[in-house]
């Protein structure tokens, strides 16, 4: 996720970096705070006369050399696609049609505000069409605000009364009806018609009357489904928490591994840890037609900007919201950093300064300095998560860095901040000082960024018998979960709804244990060699967790592995320790000590966690469903891996074995 791989700037960079000469070198190297040397790559890179930059604006309205990616506001062009989703709704093609009106909404000028009533209205036809009567009814709503014209208006009032029939909202239909009698007065139409229309909408109206005459005798049971709604929608606002950590969650310090989760009582497996959303995160660019810009769930119905066309939101909150914060900042320049190349992280580290005025930055400067030498963590901790400090305080590893590296992020550093001053971010304010001070803001937050963002990925479906898979869709930086260390035995998954994470226990955690999360190399995939140096390269430090301290093999590697068990014989003093081999599929096994037969999960049934699971193991393997019953013994032995003693410790499962709970298991936590 790091760096500029392709697009203009690589070519800025690189000529800037092969001109300096060696005294520069050395002045450079000399430096000693990161605003000097911003001004010092500033003035070598003269990048204002080098890139011939400008910020798009609403009066741009043509689209450059054939582009497909960049769109712009352009109404010819919108009209033309709303006629070719015309067409498809004739054709009765409802999702062809939504998506031209969809591409036809984007490019159209805000100035333009009837057209883009209209489209409104044709989205909402398709929508009902679409049997999406919720979206139908926000699309109507949203042509009458962008005021759609009067004699079209009885369309659109008799469309919504027919969504809430189908919705059975018989009050809301009623008056619908009502609405649109009257709208028809003002409709442009021959008269014989608007008597037909008007007679329908009467039949209607008796109709439902009647039928709301029934409903009000069975008015209590309504009571109750409206209190079941209003207790959903409870459960909705505590989705939407800024942020949820467990109290089974807490933090400690050492000087070899910095700050880092642990579990401040028992885990439980699957146990919700962490929900938080990002202090900033950035969609890739290809995501940038399909998915909300701010909160990164998947559109159908976008919300366009009002500027420009290359961002789309899921709703008119999210659309406030971005613009706000960073959008009224980023607007007309996005594109440009598209095509410079630069990484998700670049971007990140950008939006996290654009997402809050100067003002905001110069105000905290004394503070931030004092940070860099003294953080108080409980303080810290304290702070909402769109807290600059949440994020300022994250490790850097700035006094590890070598002089290309410095050199190499100090250019990206400060391509990005005349990003930010063609966007006017800094509006009156022409002080050098304040400049290049956000300039080393900047250059902190790719710092940042490097060790601490995460990606953002999406679970994806392709047909109906696909099992899923994850795709990058973004980055974040998440500033309780960027204080989780790595293990290449992880004890939590991370999965997303939009750009909100969630963290759930993919095993029992004692209390006092590390809680880790995997940064890359997984010890039943990598080598522990492999693991060891791609971890002290990216991430400087030597990877210490049990998989690396005892050296487990990968799955690749455990072919020959057994499971071994201490043997459960008749006069239960048998010292064995039987081996069965992967392959396992029967329960009860033969001690070649004592000769007995055990059953190879009877050591399991102390531990706690495992007693339901156990028993529905048992109640399967009982009624001859063997398959469905080892799926469940491998659960249990999943759970048990973390709370056996020695030997039991440290067996490994089979490799189809841990596969397949970590699959099976893992799959039901992340699904
Ligand atoms: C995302 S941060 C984790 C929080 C970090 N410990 C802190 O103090 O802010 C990543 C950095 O933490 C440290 N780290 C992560 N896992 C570690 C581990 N298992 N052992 C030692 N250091 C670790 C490394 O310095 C790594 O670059």
């Amino acid at each position: 996720m790091d760096g500029f791989k392709s697009g203009f700037f690589l070519n800025l960079y690189q000529n800037t970096r092969n001109a300096l000469k060696s005294d520069e070198l050395q002045t450079f190297s000399g430096l000693n705070n990161n605003i000097e040397r911003m001004k010092f790559v500033h003035n070598v890179s003269m990048i204002e006369k080098k890139l011939n930059l400008k910020r798009h604006d609403r009066e741009q309205t043509h689209r450059t050399n054939n582009d497909e990616i960049y769109f712009y506001k352009d109404l010819n062009c919108a009209l033309e696609m709303k006629k070719i989703g015309n067409k498809f709704f004739q054709n009765q093609q409802w999702n062809e049609a939504l998506n031209f009106y969809n591409k036809s909404y984007i490019m159209i000028p805000s100035d333009s505000q009837k057209d883009v009533a209209i489209l409104f209205a044709n989205r909402s036809a398709v929508l009902y069409h679409l049997e999406n009567y919720d979206a139908a009814l926000k699309e109507i709503e949203r042509a009458i605000a962008c005021s759609y014209p009067k004699e079209m208006m009885y369309k659109l009032k008799e469309r919504k009364a027919r969504c809430f029939l189908a919705k059975k909202d018989l009050k809301e239909a009623l008056k619908a009806f009502k609405e649109d009698i009257q709208a028809l007065d003002d409709a442009i139409i021959p008269v014989d018609n608007k008597l037909k229309l008007e007679r329908d909408a009467q039949i209607m109206i008796k109709m439902i009357e009647k039928n709301l005459a029934i409903e009000e005798k069975m008015s209590s049971k309504i009571k109750a489904k409206e209190q079941t709604n209003k207790n959903d929608e409870n459960l909705n606002k505590d989705n939407n928490e800024e942020r949820f950590v467990s109290n089974s969650l807490g933090f400690d310090y050492s000087e070899e591994e910095g700050r880092y989760a642990i579990a401040a009582q028992d885990i439980k497996l699957g146990t919700y840890l962490v929900q938080e959303k990002p202090h900033a995160s950035s969609l890739l660019q290809n995501y940038s037609q399909t998915h909300c810009q701010f909160c990164f769930k998947r559109i159908n119905v976008p919300i366009a900007c009002s500027n420009c066309a290359d961002v789309i939101y899921c709703s008119e909150n999210c659309r406030d919201n971005s613009w706000k914060t960073f959008h009224r900042f980023e607007c007309g320049i996005i594109q440009h950093l598209w095509s410079s190349g630069a990484s998700i992280t670049c971007q990140m580290a950008l939006r996290a300064i654009s997402q809050k005025p100067l003002n905001y930055f110069v105000n905290l400067r004394e503070e931030l300095i004092e940070l860099k030498s003294n953080i108080d963590y409980s303080k810290i901790d304290t702070l909402s998560n769109d807290d600059y400090r949440r994020i300022f305080v994250l490790v850097t590893h700035e006094k590890e860095r070598t002089f290309e590296d410095v050199f190499h992020r100090m250019m990206m550093a400060n391509f990005l901040l005349h990003c930010l001053k063609m966007c006017d971010y800094f509006e009156d304010d022409e002080t050098e000082e304040n400049f290049f001070y956000i300039g080393s803001l900047i250059y902190h937050n790719l710092q940042v960024m490097q060790y601490n963002a995460h990606e953002i990925s999406e679970l994806q479906y392709k047909g109906k018998n696909d099992t899923g898979s994850s795709v990058f869709i973004g980055g974040g930086i998440y500033p309780t979960v960027a204080f989780f260390n790595h293990s290449c035995d992880p004890g939590i998954v991370r999965y997303y709804t939009g750009n909100t994470m969630m963290v759930r226990a993919i095993k029992h955690i004692p209390k006092g244990s590390i809680v880790a999360e995997n940064y890359g190399p997984i010890f039943t995939q990598t080598p522990k060699d492999e693991r060891q140096s791609q971890l002290l390269k990216q991430y400087h430090f030597k990877c210490m967790c049990v998989p690396c301290m005892q050296n487990w093999p990968t799955f690749k590697d455990m072919e020959d592995t057994f499971l071994r068990f201490r043997c459960d014989g008749k006069n239960k003093t048998c010292p064995s320790v039987i081996q069965v081999p992967l392959d396992v599929n029967e329960f009860m096994i033969k001690c070649t000590e004592c000769g007995e037969f055990t059953n190879i999960m009877k050591g399991l049934k102390s531990v706690q966690d495992t007693d339901m699971l156990f028993k529905t193991a048992t109640r399967l393997h009982e009624s001859g469903d063997t398959k469905n019953a080892l799926s469940k013994y491998l659960e249990c032995l999943q759970i048990l891996l973390q709370s056996l003693v020695p030997p039991f410790r440290s067996f490994h499962l089979t490799q189809q074995g841990i596969k397949r709970c970590i699959m099976e298991f893992g799959n039901k936590v992340y699904l």
